[in-house]
């Protein structure tokens, strides 16, 4: 069982690393299965539970792999393949597992997924991969709670996503680098991490075009090559590094965040008072005034992301009046409400819809991380709390963001990993 202890009180200064996005390593993981040969070295690898998990599933299935941790290098050997199997026990525990299913299907021509994990947000549908493996030539037959995908080799197709899903975007691009002919994927997702992995991809030797329109072509290549690889810095740890500088009135300096990758998040944190301010790959991040409410309504890339929606209702909860937020990606990320509320928060839920009635004093007490973020945000209230906050599960939250109570502590944060037998 890890817990986090976390005092409150403490104005954050100094200096913050940002960690390599946990949406991009997975399917660069994924992504480096596809290569039949040679090593794929991955670095600036955040040293994260679901990585840990990703190197256990991809050891699972076949593939040899070395995690270096003080290098954050990961070295992928995949010429080993040999079992389409996604266990239960390693899959069912991180959503990135459902990106190891295209290159098991084009190096063995099969994948069974004995389920999906990840963050428990309500509904987290995965049709749209299942319809676009179909389009492609696959067939998906369901058998009580395991899906096995069969094909014989990906045809180009033309293919389509309701919405723009990201792990959605990302399989359909990897099943389609490896098929014969062209494939054009509309709706596609516009994150930077999608971006990264088809940079990622391309340097492998895939043909991709239109990446970051919306509209993007695949032209199938025989095989791909195992490259080396730097993965993009973490905008939501960079953006829940900006918001505990924010909550505390502090003043931090982030290593190698990009202000451009948070999107609508930066002017809805400067809308509440808090400043940045970019010196090449340092972000200076502070906050000297009353926070003021805000509106915010999570959207796909550039919107405001829906993974830093429950940071920022911490915030809120200092902010002088009502603050409401719209929840459109997912139908239950609203949990974290009633946990505010045991710390004295005042927070109305109505279905997709909160309001945050600010400012108000938070307690520290024991509360649950329903999820990452839930978790992260926990952490952030126990910052401006008086007294001690006792978050558990910390698993949740060491699924997505590395060595928190040691970046932290560098800022001057009362923040203790407590690991004690379950
Ligand atoms: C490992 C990873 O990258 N996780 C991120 C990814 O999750 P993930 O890729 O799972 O999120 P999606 O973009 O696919 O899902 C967004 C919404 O689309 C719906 N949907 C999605 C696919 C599908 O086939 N059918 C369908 O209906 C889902 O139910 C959900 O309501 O994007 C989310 C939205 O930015 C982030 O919160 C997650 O951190
Ligand atoms: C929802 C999240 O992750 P996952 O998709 O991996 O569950 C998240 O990172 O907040």
């Amino acid at each position: 069982m890890v817990r986090y202890r976390v005092r409150g009180g403490n104005a954050l200064r100094g200096t913050a690393f940002i960690q390599g996005a946990k949406n991009a390593v997975l399917p660069m993981i994924g992504a480096a299965l596809l290569a039949a040969k040679g090593r794929t070295v991955l670095r600036n690898v955040p040293i994260i539970e679901d990585v840990r998990r990703a190197v256990e599933l991809a050891e699972a299935i076949g593939a040899k792999v070395e995690l270096h941790e003080a290098e954050r290098t990961l070295v992928i050997d995949a010429s080993t393949l040999s079992s389409p199997v996604l266990p239960a026990r390693i899959a069912r525990r991180f959503r990135g597992s459902v990106l190891f299913v295209p290159a098991l299907l084009h190096r063995l021509g099969e994948a069974v997924i004995e389920g999906v994990g990840g963050c428990n947000l309500g509904s987290r549908n995965l049709d749209f991969h299942y319809l676009g493996y179909k389009r492609l030539g696959a067939a998906v037959v369901e058998e009580d709670t395991v899906i096995r995908v069969k094909t014989s080799g990906f045809t180009g197709a033309k293919l389509y996503l309701d919405t723009p899903s990201h792990t959605g975007t990302e399989n359909l691009i990897m099943a389609a680098v490896l098929g014969r002919g062209t494939t054009v994927i509309e709706n596609a997702a516009l994150e930077p991490e999608v971006l990264d992995v088809i940079d990622m991809l391309t340097r492998m030797g895939a043909k991709i075009s239109g990446g970051g329109t919306g509209f993007i072509t695949v032209e199938g290549v025989e095989e791909l090559a195992a490259v080396e690889h730097t993965v993009m810095p973490d905008r939501l740890d960079a953006g829940v590094f900006a918001m505990a500088a924010a909550v505390t009135g502090g003043e931090v300096n982030l290593v190698g965040a990009e202000l451009d990758h948070l999107g609508v998040v930066r002017y809805k944190l400067e809308q509440m008072g808090v400043e940045f301010a970019s010196h090449g790959a340092v972000l200076h991040v502070r906050r000297d005034r009353p926070l003021r409410p805000i509106n915010v309504i999570t959207d796909t890339y550039p919107g405001f992301a829906t993974d830093l929606q429950s940071p920022i209702m911490t915030v809120a909860c200092l902010a002088d009046g009502a603050s409401y937020i719209h929840e459109r990606i997912f139908d239950g990320r609203f949990a974290l409400a009633s946990e505010l509320n045991k710390m004295g928060a005042n927070i109305e839920v109505t279905e997709n819809r909160a309001v945050v009635h600010g400012p108000t004093p938070l307690k520290g007490t024991q509360v649950t991380a329903h999820d990452l973020r839930s978790g992260i945000a926990l952490v952030l209230a126990g910052l401006i709390a008086e007294g001690e906050t006792v978050i558990e599960s910390g698993y949740l939250i060491d699924r997505g963001h590395s060595y928190l109570a040691e970046r932290m502590q560098a800022l001057g944060a009362d923040v203790v990993q407590e690991i004690s037998p379950s």
